[in-house]
């Protein structure tokens, strides 16, 4: 469990985080979102003690807060944030890079065997990491923190770089891990990953953390309240404004008109498929507001 207690860390003149008051908790997993500069790092730095905030503190299971040199010790046995590339010994190999982690974290070393299996690593984690592709590096930061096993797993932008199948294999050993009860903190751009495997979700506005479903109420619900087409015309719209007043219309700037309908009856969608259709409009699909829709209506991307 994290206890954020009225973190702000302040640069300058900016509070990049003003007054955080929340809490994460065992066997969660938390998607931090936001577009680049906005405090992802920050505030995770704050949690792994690399930063001290301008005020707060940060609290952690038993009462740990990092008030002295011995007690940080005690917190990062059990919390710990994904190696950076930058941070790998080019003259050491991917093996080598796993046991110091396991060595350093007290695990058990069949864990390595079985994270290197499980990351298809097999071919290349004998080899020099001065050799690894981008993404192979990624993979290897990955298996490091898994190694660690630690209950806390912090993760900036885990799925950099990494090709569509390794990203599922990620999601799929993090969901593993979840599973075991590790409390899981990822901030990402992938956002139809997040989308897909995130308990919460916050994005940053003006220092502060804003829970997706206070943006849209009931995001995280799966019900139909939502219609979204593609490239529609000016004066479809404006029929569809002056037929169904209470439908509200929202074109993000990728073209995409969100159409939010005011319930979620089959009368109402079955409506709105012949309004379409009559129209000669076939590119549509009926859902729930996605995760890219929220961060371009959020971040203003709106036309
Ligand atoms: N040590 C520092 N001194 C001054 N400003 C800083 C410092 N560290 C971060 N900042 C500023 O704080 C803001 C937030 O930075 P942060 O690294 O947390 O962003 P982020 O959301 O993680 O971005 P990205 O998606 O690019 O990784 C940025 O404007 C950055 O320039």
């Amino acid at each position: 469990m994290i206890d954020i207690q009225n973190i702000t860390v302040q640069f300058g003149d900016r509070k990049v985080l003003n007054d955080i008051e929340i809490q994460f908790n065992q066997g969660e997993m938390i998607g931090l979102v936001a577009p680049n500069g906005t405090g992802k790092s920050t505030l995770m730095n704050v949690i792994m003690n690399y930063l001290t905030p301008t005020s707060g503190k940060v609290g952690f299971r038993d009462g740990l807060v990092y008030s002295s040199k011995t007690n940080e010790v005690k917190i990062h046995q059990f919390v710990s944030m994904m190696p950076d590339q930058s941070d790998l010994y080019n003259h050491l190999s991917g093996r080598d890079h796993l046991k110091m982690f396991a060595m350093m974290w007290g695990s058990d070393n069949k864990l390595i065997d079985e994270t290197i299996e499980v990351l298809n690593m097999g071919h290349y984690v004998n080899k020099k990491t001065g050799t690894y592709s981008l993404g192979m590096r990624q993979r290897l930061c990955f298996a490091m923190q898994i190694v660690a096993n630690t209950e806390i797993m912090m993760m900036d932008e885990v799925m950099n770089g990494l090709d569509p199948n390794n990203v599922e294999i990620i999601s799929r050993l993090l969901m593993k891990k979840k599973a075991e009860g590790k409390l899981i903190i990822i901030a990402s751009h992938l956002l139809d990953n997040l989308e897909k495997y995130a308990d919460r979700i916050f994005l940053f506005n003006e220092g502060k953390l804003v829970d997706a479903n206070e943006i849209i109420d009931g995001f995280s619900h799966a019900k139909i309240k939502t219609i979204r087409v593609k490239n529609l015309d000016e004066y479809i719209k404006r029929d569809l404004q002056q037929s169904y007043p209470s439908i509200e219309q929202q074109t993000l700037m990728n073209d995409m008109t969100l159409l939010h309908l005011p319930h979620s009856e089959a009368s109402l969608l079955s409506e709105m498929t012949t309004f379409l259709v009559e129209k000669d409009v076939t590119d549509f699909n009926f859902g729930k507001v996605t995760l890219n829709d929220l961060y371009a209506i959020y971040y203003h991307e709106v036309i």
